[in-house]
């Protein structure tokens, strides 16, 4: 098995973390305290025999990261692969075992009760599956109740409401109670409510999981058009591989507790870091994930002055559609500076899941 990839390709963002977790665990069973992981020899146990010897879960084990501003990180994974344990932990609306956590560089361990109430609603604001929205209370007043408890007075809260109101597109339901409202609207409701409280960081906990394939389709598109407009550091937990490679700047995939590879949609599936990370990304289409940066080879003899252009981060399945309809090479292009080409035959070995020139792709 490789070592996790770091994720070191450019993302969006600096790199200055607003999160930095360092060797978090958390344990839970009623007997964690006397198992004493990390330090015991229990650590090292899978699941299972830990389970059978001590009555403990390991639900996050020794996990590392830094979510950088401006990005969004997925953490994605099977069903009781630690995820939501993991992003509970960031906030201590579960407490972590052991390890370190920080946001923009203050502990969050050593933060008193009133502290985390002010990191909870102002700094890193959770938008959860179910959206917690109070039923006797119009749409409006529901996007405004966050505010209501900072204390912020009532036009000041309602204005700001509207605002998100409209921001998320329910405008004209501002009257309505939750119970008069589709699921995905009551989605975007819980969003309004988050984004009203203008957070450093919204923490999503699959919040779209139990929507249609369509509307789950629109609540993506308008978390990726918010994340663009706004450019709001967004930690996004799904089981979803579509919606994480669809989403995520960089992806964490987890195991029983583990982070397995850290890294871009396009390293998770052109480099898949474990058999077990190449099983889960099989059947997505590397055209539409691997870029030409990756597929590109040296230009020879002219090709740097001739043929369509194309950013470094252009996808193969643009590439493609540029290469048959000029017949012959495309150049990739970044700031005016020829860095490569693209052509048919390196084209098809990325669908075909054969090496890329740059090593990647190796077929699964
Ligand atoms: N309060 C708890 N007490 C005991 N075990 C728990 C508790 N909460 C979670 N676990 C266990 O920890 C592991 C990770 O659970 P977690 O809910 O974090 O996974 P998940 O990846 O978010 O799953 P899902 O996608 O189903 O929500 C599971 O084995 C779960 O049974």
């Amino acid at each position: 098995m490789n070592a996790p990839s770091t994720g070191t390709a450019a993302v969006p963002g600096t790199d200055s973390p607003v999160f930095a977790v360092d060797g978090l665990w958390k344990v839970f069973g009623p007997r964690r305290k006397a198992v004493r992981i990390p330090e015991s020899e229990y650590a090292s146990l899978p699941a299972a025999e830990l389970r059978e010897q001590t009555g403990c879960t390991a639900a996050v084990r020794d996990v590392t990261f830094d979510v950088r501003k401006g990005e969004v990180f997925v953490v994605m994974g099977l069903s009781g692969s630690g995820k939501s344990t993991l992003v509970r932990c960031m906030t201590r609306l579960i407490e972590p075992t052991a390890g370190s956590l920080s946001i923009d560089g203050e502990d969050v361990l050593a933060m008193d009760a009133a502290r985390l109430r002010e990191l909870r609603r102002h700094r890193a604001a959770m938008v959860f599956q179910h959206f917690g929205l109070l039923p006797h209370r119009t749409v409006l007043d529901n996007v405004a109740y966050g505010l209501e408890i900072q204390g912020v007075s009532r036009i000041d809260r309602r204005a700001k409401a509207a605002e998100m109101v409209a921001k998320v597109g329910l405008e004209g339901l501002e009257e309505r109670r939750p119970g008069q409202l589709s699921g995905g609207q009551q989605q975007r409701v819980g969003l309004a409510r988050a984004l009203a409280a203008d957070p450093e960081v919204l923490l999503f906990d699959e919040p779209f999981s139990a929507l249609d394939p369509l509307i789950r389709r629109e609540m993506q598109d308008e978390v990726a058009r918010l994340h663009h407009e706004e450019g709001r550091t967004m930690v996004f937990i799904t089981h979803d591989l579509t919606e994480a490679l669809r989403l995520g700047d960089r992806i964490a995939l987890m195991r029983d507790g583990k982070i397995v590879q850290l890294g871009t949609p396009e390293e998770i599936v052109g480099s898949p870091a474990d058999d077990y990370v190449r099983d889960f990304v099989r059947d997505v289409p590397r055209e539409q994930v691997i870029t030409v940066r990756s597929a590109m080879r040296p230009a020879v003899a002219g090709e740097a002055e001739h043929g369509p252009a194309l950013a470094p981060a252009a996808t193969v399945v643009e590439a493609i559609e540029a290469v048959a309809r000029c017949g012959g090479p495309a150049r990739v292009v970044d700031r005016g500076r020829c860095l490569g080409v693209v052509d048919d035959a390196g084209l098809l070995a990325v669908v075909a899941g054969l090496p890329t020139p740059d090593g990647r792709g190796v077929a699964a």
